[in-house]
């Protein structure tokens, strides 16, 4: 279906197939519609939607052209079209569709970031074979213009770190959880109603999706393959009340950060660092301002010095956004003969493991109020080697609360820590142990 018509004479059309008309599919077959004549004006040719593969066709109607469903992903893939959009999400059928979409010379556009952080070797090779291009702004980050600056505007830069937040989803519960106390099932229900969390929202919560989005950005800013398997990950789903409580009463509060750094190590190697967990951040931090589905992406580079990425992380017409931007620079390649960027994974730094990865923890311990419990607690971590930064204790009639900032140290190291302190007899609970970032060591 050809909605609009180029200005200044009628090119062919770039034909295009949509796989998937969830909340993501139903908006981009809208603003396909409502923006029809400008989108020919900005491609240079009509943008034809030629079909619609879902699953259930009765599903639709109404909502799309009903002449445009098809249950057959696969022959649509294989008809005449010029570009690929897939927005069904998963790994199959897919990879299997754009592979087989890319290796026959049709672009792809697509959102799907478990498929990247999983497959991306092979979709770009499949790329690449063909001459065709890929594109997934809307794979990270929603609506915000994030991948584009890293493959291009930045290509001439050294990016030494990406940190942000990257899933809408866990970001409105724990705003939630911070802000008005909410419980946890209650908001996660609300961000799947309002189209943020994942099919399967345990991708949200339990950190799948932003580790898939942290190995894609690492890839881009590193020029280097990181997979979902290299970064490591840990969700929301430990988040406790008390856990917001202890940030709070310390003018932090707690965010899903994903932090992808490039370390230099002594003798001039680099590896590429990556991993998503819950960490306490001050405040006056900028993420900390970030609430709902929000994302923030801070990006640092040798030249550029630090920018901010922030917009709409999740929802249907954010994300539809992305897409149609990509959607019109691969018709735009379509007309002009053209062709966007390549994979750039030139650099192949090896992975660090989490293991020597060095970040700084925020403990919270219910304790006996009686003297020398300070000087136990202090000995087990002098005992692993962990530094202690801060320490702040406060004492009620029979007990007390004891809260200890640590210095840069391994998980390793720290978790051992922590195992033989809620082993001493003075310490009643760990009532919390998290991560620490966004602040001066
Ligand atoms: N919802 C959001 O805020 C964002 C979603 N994304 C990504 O966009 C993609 C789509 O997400 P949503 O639209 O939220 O998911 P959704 O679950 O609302 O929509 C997916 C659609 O694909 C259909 N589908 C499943 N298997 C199919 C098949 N074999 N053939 C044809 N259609 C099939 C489903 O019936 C469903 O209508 C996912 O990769 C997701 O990670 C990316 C950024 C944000
Ligand atoms: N489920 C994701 C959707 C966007 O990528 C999220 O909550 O961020
Ligand atoms: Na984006």
């Amino acid at each position: 279906m050809t909605w609009g018509n180029a200005t200044g004479g009628t090119p062919k059309p770039v034909r295009v197939a949509l796989l998937g008309c969830g909340t993501v599919g139903t908006e981009v077959v809208r603003l396909l519609r409502e923006q029809a004549t400008d989108l020919a004006a900005r491609v240079g040719a009509p943008v034809e939607l030629t079909g619609i593969g879902v699953r259930r066709p009765n599903k639709h109607r109404g909502q799309v052209p009903a002449e445009l469903l098809t249950t057959d992903a696969a022959a649509l893939v294989d008809s005449d079209v010029d570009v690929v959009v897939e927005v069904i999400g998963g790994i199959e059928p897919a990879r299997t569709l754009l592979v087989t979409a890319l290796r026959a010379g049709k672009s792809v556009v697509t959102a799907n970031k478990a498929l990247l952080a999983e497959h991306g070797a092979e979709l770009f090779a499949a790329a690449d074979a063909s001459g065709a291009d890929l594109y997934f702004e809307a794979a990270v980050a929603g609506a915000i213009p994030l991948l584009r600056p890293l493959r291009e505007s930045l290509a001439g830069d050294r990016i030494t770190r990406v940190m942000g937040i990257v899933n809408g989803t866990t970001n409105y519960i724990l705003s939630a959880m911070d802000s008005t106390g909410a419980g946890y099932a209650e908001t996660l229900e609300e961000a799947s109603r309002l189209g943020y969390a994942e099919a399967d929202p345990t991708a949200d919560v339990d950190g799948y999706d932003a580790a898939s989005k942290a190995a894609i950005l690492a890839s881009l800013a590193f020029h280097t393959r990181v997979t979902a398997a290299d970064v490591h990950r840990e969700g929301i789903a430990s988040v406790t009340a008390a856990d917001i409580a202890a940030a709070k009463a310390i003018d932090r509060t707690v965010k899903l950060l994903a932090i992808c750094e490039r370390v230099t190590h002594a003798d001039g190697r680099e590896s590429v660092s990556a991993r998503v967990h819950p960490a306490m951040i001050p405040r006056s931090h900028p993420l900390a301002g970030v609430g709902g589905a929000f994302n923030a992406v801070f990006v640092e580079a040798d030249a550029a010095g630090q920018l901010m990425f922030y917009g709409r992380g999740a929802g249907g017409a954010p994300t539809a956004s992305a897409v149609l931007g990509d959607l019109v620079a691969a018709a735009r390649n379509r007309v002009v003969a053209g062709r966007g960027p390549r994979e750039s994974a030139y650099a192949d730094l090896p992975a660090q493991p989490m293991g020597q990865v060095s970040t700084r923890y925020h403990i919270s311990l219910d304790v006996a109020d009686r003297a020398g419990v300070l000087a136990q607690v202090a000995a087990v971590f002098a005992e692993h080697d962990v530094s202690i930064a801060a320490v702040r204790q406060e004492g009620r009639v029979n007990d007390a609360s004891l809260v200890i900032v640590t210095h840069g140290a391994s998980d390793a190291a720290l978790r051992s820590t922590v195992d033989k302190i809620g082993g001493l007899p003075v310490v009643r609970e760990v009532v919390s142990v998290m991560r620490v970032e966004g602040e001066q060591p």
